[in-house]
């Protein structure tokens, strides 16, 4: 397909040169555009296909950017990215040196704030509107959308209920495609599908009560309608609200029909929408199916394991838990916090709470994690998924801040397994009950086995292995960073120490010692920041009762790290297999 006026419209203001009955071939170029992209070089794909006439509509219409437009998330925006000045650029889509997956501040004046973890876009609008305000420009418009999954988010609602005590030129628009990665849950979901069919009395629209203007629902794919809309709501002034129904995957039959499969497929034939799997080590087993699989089979044996997950069944893998134990496995939507608290309730009762999240979400439940688990020492098993780095969705999406800001805390047991076995493992010991919150952190993507067997084994809490002995110089590895550090061992050949720590905390000081007294360095290594971590717990340890040996904490430095593969990252950011030798090799 010929991209006649796409090809012309390098920013909003060639798109506001067309007449309004040209809009609807844009949309059409745009979206097979983003076919064309996605299914050579991978990303989100659903959430942008779903948005393509609101984006057209909502550069035609306002005047970004001036006009501020926030995108939710922003994994909905390529099709934003393309039509302002990233047509040319958005083959290096996610890939290292490439323009970001979402809207990021330092890539373009049109991303006006950096996004990637959900809910943020209300405040953020309301933020600028009553910054435009105290400036005096109150023509300026302030424009958040969000997801139907995302509106549901504790912080959302934050938003909202500022907002509308305010005068804040902002307009909301809930993009509600009645699904968030997985289907959306929850009694405001209930509610939004009963507007969606007409029931809607004028007392019981919560948004109302919330003192916005409401408008809608109406067809976000009906280019003409939103532009109406968006002209007659710019006329209003104060908080306003703007209920849109779209489709997510529209445009691609497949990606309609399997939303969650599609919400980011991996690379498929533009054409007929089926998607390639990748032929190299496919049978091994994701660390998130050890984590699923492993969670299902205890919860047969024992009816006292309860599933948590905020809005990840699919991603963390829980659902297989889900499908079998839909009474004691439990989505509570994008919502961290409550996830945490939540299990905190459940095991304040006696149950064993399992509960996963990614660890950059995890950020979010920071103070639950402390003030409602920790603070009461409740036992709940956190499963903390994609740690370290994950790749292509960047900064706001690496999992490298959790051993740091873990490890403060007291009560909590931290362990970072690094194969398949000892993630299973670590699952049974807790379920076999204990007395302190756990967490267990492990990574993106496949693990070392083809197969999971089931024969269980305890993990005494805090036990490190001698994975091989050695002369000199001792490695001490961290998680996943032990295949490195195994493989930089075998390619020297000299005899090196190997030492698989498990824990994070407590810390197994017995093993350190003994290490102490066989070699005279120390390399420890870490997928996370290496500032405040793990490496940095054992120099602690080791400076004051064994001054005379040389310690090395290798980890990721104290930067932002951006989107690329993850090989490419290690090896950029001082975690290559290559970095392992050269500080092996320097002694
Ligand atoms: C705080 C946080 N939790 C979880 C996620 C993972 N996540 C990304 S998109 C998404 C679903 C968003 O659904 P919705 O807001 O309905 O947008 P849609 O994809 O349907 O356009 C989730 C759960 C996230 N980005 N941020
Ligand atoms: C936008 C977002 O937050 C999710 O879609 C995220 O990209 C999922 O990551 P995984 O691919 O690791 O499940
Ligand atoms: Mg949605």
């Amino acid at each position: 397909m010929k991209a006649e006026y796409l090809e012309n419209i390098n920013s909003p203001e060639d798109l506001r040169q067309l007449s309004q009955d040209k809009l609807t071939l844009v949309a059409q170029e745009l979206r097979h555009f983003i076919i064309s992209m996605v299914s050579e070089y991978g990303g989100h794909l659903g959430a942008s296909l779903g948005s393509v006439e609101l984006t057209v509509a909502l550069h035609y219409v306002f005047n970004t950017p001036d006009d501020q437009l926030i995108w939710d998330v922003g994994h909905q925006a390529y099709g934003h990215k393309i039509l302002t000045g990233r047509r040319n650029t958005f083959h290096t889509n996610r890939q290292f040196g490439g323009i970001s997956g979402f809207p990021s501040r330092v890539e373009s004046p049109y991303d006006t704030f950096g996004v990637g973890h959900s809910s943020t876009s209300i405040s953020a609008a309301l933020g600028m509107a009553i910054a435009s305000e105290l400036e005096g420009n109150l023509e300026r418009q302030h424009i958040a959308v969000i997801g139907d999954a995302s509106i549901a988010s504790g912080m959302a609602f934050e938003g909202l209920n500022h907002a509308g005590v305010s005068s804040a030129n902002l307009l909301v628009i809930l993009n509600d495609n009645a699904i968030g990665i997985d289907p959306s849950v929850g009694a405001l979901k209930n509610y939004l599908t009963k507007a969606k069919i007409g029931y809607k009395p004028k007392q019981s629209n919560i948004i109302e009560a919330l003192n916005f203007t409401y408008v809608g629902p109406i067809d976000g794919h009906d280019i003409h309608a939103l532009i109406k809309a968006f002209e007659n709501l710019k006329k209003i002034k104060g908080p306003r609200f703007l209920h849109v129904m779209t489709k997510k995957g529209k445009g691609l039959k497949p990606a309609e029909i399997e939303q969650v499969k599609y919400h980011a497929p991996g690379k498929f034939d533009k054409i007929t929408g089926k998607t390639f799997q990748n032929k190299t080590d496919d049978k091994k087993i994701k660390y998130q199916d050890v984590f699923g699989k492993t969670i299902l089979h205890l919860a047969q044996h024992d009816e006292k394991i309860i599933g948590v997950t905020p809005a990840m069944p699919t991603g963390s893998s829980l659902k297989y838990m889900m499908d079998v134990f839909p009474d004691r496995a439990f989505d509570v939507g994008i919502a961290e916090q409550h996830a945490v608290t939540f299990s905190a309730g459940m095991a304040t009762r006696g149950f064993k709470v399992f509960c996963t999240i990614y660890s950059t979400f995890f950020q979010r439940a920071y103070d639950q994690l402390i003030h409602d688990v920790a603070l009461q020492n409740l036992p709940v098993v956190f499963c903390v998924d994609r740690a370290g780095i994950v790749g292509k969705d960047g900064a706001t999406h690496h999992g490298v801040f959790d051993i740091a800001f873990l490890k403060a805390i007291p009560n909590l047991i931290v362990a970072s397994p690094s194969c398949a076995k000892d993630l299973k493992n670590l699952l049974y010991t807790a379920s076999l009950g204990i007395k302190q919150p756990l967490v267990i952190r492990y990574p993106r993507g496949k693990s070392d086995v083809n197969d999971l067997n089931i024969d269980f084994e305890n993990i005494p809490m805090g036990e490190a292995v001698c994975l091989k002995e050695g002369e000199d110089v001792a490695v001490l590895s961290l998680g996943k960073m032990r295949k490195s550090v195994s493989k930089a061992i075998e390619y020297i050949g000299k005899s090196i120490g190997h030492y698989d720590m498990r824990f994070v905390k407590p810390l197994d000081t017995e093993i350190l010692d003994e290490i102490a007294k066989t070699y005279s360095k120390i390399i420890t290594v870490e997928d996370a920041i290496v500032s405040g971590g793990f490496g940095e717990s054992v120099k602690s340890y080791l400076s004051t009762k064994h001054p005379q040996i040389e310690i090395v904490s290798m980890g990721l430095p104290d930067v932002f790290i951006p989107h690329g593969d993850t090989k490419t990252l290690l090896d950029k950011y001082g975690l290559g297999v290559k970095d392992i030798i050269d500080e092996i090799q320097k002694t």
